[in-house]
């Protein structure tokens, strides 16, 4: 008996293994049968290597077919993977290396020399190569591999892949995903989403982060469905390839882009049944204008690195824009007061969330993860939100985003809201930076649209109107866009530091 999450992937793979896996998007294929083989002479090679059941696989690649391939190698093996962002600097990697201590990285042909060295100063004992068209010494070791290394047996609550996240605020730590905390939420996501082996699903998210890896992935192989598989979004692309696939996941970001351009319409989606959106807040407003265009509303779920999946919008009832839905089957929510207290219907508290999916805890981090978690099993997601009279949930913000003025708390979500109301603007951000007199003073940055854009005292004017002065805006600002990192989230403590001195004297 094993519940490794590869053994339940694999009993979910179509009887007929010629089935198509993924297509890449200029005609390439890779069927099931043939990325099981491949993952089974990945395997055999980093195990021959050395690599053991449990140790880290630090992974920095390009998204490729053969990415994926790893991913299900080190599934089978029972090494955990290690996916790094490919945007990471070297001083990056060195902190998560010598965090992580891996037994292998692999890394692009081009960082071999640099990683080589990150590797010898952490006593990392191997480095592979593993480029975009199947070149590099991984593909080659497992080329040269018998098919030939059985599945590792592995229990719910062995390490199945190890993420970073947070380096929003301090350094990153490692989040520990078991076999367990994957399989339940892909099960979960595949259950409410209807997934089925008819299913073609556009995949042109990073494989890094858990939106584009666990989420997309996992659904598409628990209903033995097939993908295309893009590296990365390219708006054009996006467009061409639709018509021929049923469902398609993004960042909000990818659906405002896809909107900018009438070649995207109904005609383009009329193949497809399902649009999702996550890892940043959808506006309303990109909800409304899409399905105006398209008939279909997009689905936006909720989740985290630390979680997966934790709510989303129903599959058959109303999608509410704003709102981030309902539990996924297996997952409870609340949303609780200071003393973990449970609150009422729409009072505003701290989310909190439990099930199988929740993560085991920080890597080498046993006090972070304490503070983290209640006495009776809750992670404290760090979100800020309350749940309606119909049980919807709406995160009002977060809570390392909450600004303190004067002593006040100020959701910065809740003046966006009043700030993107105003003709003219297209989005805001609502952030707090020092101030001699209230300790954080509340200031705006505002991406205006056309001509009719307010001015800073129009916006100042109108937040007074709707909001107590303490809310209010002490300074507004003008950008044509926000900053935003590549899973679509504004980058608030980039803009943090840019007005870091505004107030100084
Ligand atoms: N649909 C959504 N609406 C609003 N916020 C969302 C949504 N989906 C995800 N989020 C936000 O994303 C957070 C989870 O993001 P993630 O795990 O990627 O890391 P992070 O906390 O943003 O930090 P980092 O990107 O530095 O790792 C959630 O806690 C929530 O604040």
């Amino acid at each position: 008996m094993t519940d490794s999450l590869y053994a339940l992937l694999e009993s979910r793979f179509p009887n007929d293994r010629s089935k198509v896996l993924l297509e890449t998007g200029d005609g390439g294929t890779v069927r099931y049968g043939e990325a099981e083989a491949m993952a089974t002479k990945m395997a055999r090679a980093l195990s021959d290597l050395g690599v053991n059941k449990g140790d880290r696989v630090a992974v920095q690649v390009d998204k490729s077919s053969e990415a994926l391939v790893l991913y299900l190698a080190c599934l089978r093996a029972g090494f955990v993977f290690l996916p790094m962002n490919t945007a990471y600097r070297p001083d990056e990697v060195d902190y998560l290396v010598g965090n992580a201590k891996p037994a292998a990285i692999v890394c692009r042909p081009a960082d071999e020399e640099t990683v080589r060295g990150i590797a010898a100063k952490h006593g990392a004992p191997h480095v592979l190569t593993l480029g975009t068209d199947g070149s590099g010494s991984l593909v080659e070791a497992a080329n040269a591999a018998p098919v030939d290394f059985p599945a590792v047996p592995c229990g719910g609550d062995d390490l199945a892949a190890m993420l970073y996240t947070s380096g929003t605020t301090g350094k990153p730590k490692g989040a520990m995903l078991t076999h367990r905390n994957l399989a339940a939420n892909g099960l979960d996501l595949v259950e409410t989403w209807h997934f089925s082996a008819d299913d073609v699903l556009l995949h042109a998210l990073p494989i890094f982060h858990a939106h584009g890896l666990f989420v997309a992935v996992h659904c598409v192989l628990l209903a033995g469905a097939s993908m295309i598989w893009l590296p990365g979004f390219k708006r054009e692309e996006v467009v061409r390839l639709l018509p021929r696939a049923t469902a398609f996941m993004g960042v909000p970001t990818f659906y405002t882009r896809l909107l900018d351009g009438d070649d995207f319409n109904r005609e383009v989606c009329a193949g497809m049944r399902l649009f999702t959106a996550g890892s940043a807040p959808l506006l309303a407003e990109t909800h409304e204008a899409f399905q105006a265009r398209t008939g279909h509303a997009i689905l936006e779920r909720y989740g985290m690195t630390e979680t997966g999946m934790l709510t989303g919008n129903p599959y058959d009832a109303e999608r509410r824009p704003g709102s981030v839905g309902f539990p996924f089957p297996q997952v409870e929510v609340r949303v609780t007061d200071d003393q973990d207290r449970p609150l009422g219907t729409d009072e505003i508290g701290g989310i909190q969330v439990r099930g199988p999916n929740i993560m085991k805890g920080y890597w080498k981090l046993p006090e972070k993860t304490a503070e983290e978690f209640t006495a009776d099993g809750w992670f404290r997601t760090g979100d800020i939100g309350r749940i309606d009279d119909r049980g919807y949930l709406f995160i009002v913000g977060r809570a390392k985003d909450l600004v303190i003025s004067g002593g006040y708390n100020v959701y910065p979500k809740e003046v966006e809201s009043v700030i993107d109301e105003l003709p003219g603007v297209v989005e805001s951000a609502v952030i707090g930076v020092p101030h001699p007199d209230f300790g954080e003073g509340v200031v705006a940055v505002v991406v205006p649209e056309g001509d009719g854009a307010p001015d800073e005292d129009a916006v100042i004017a109108h937040c007074k109107e709707h909001l107590a002065n303490y809310k209010t805006p002490k300074r507004v600002f003008f950008v044509p866009e926000l900053p935003r990192n590549t899973m679509g989230k504004v980058q608030k403590a980039q803009l943090r530091e840019e007005k870091a001195t505004l107030f100084r004297a």
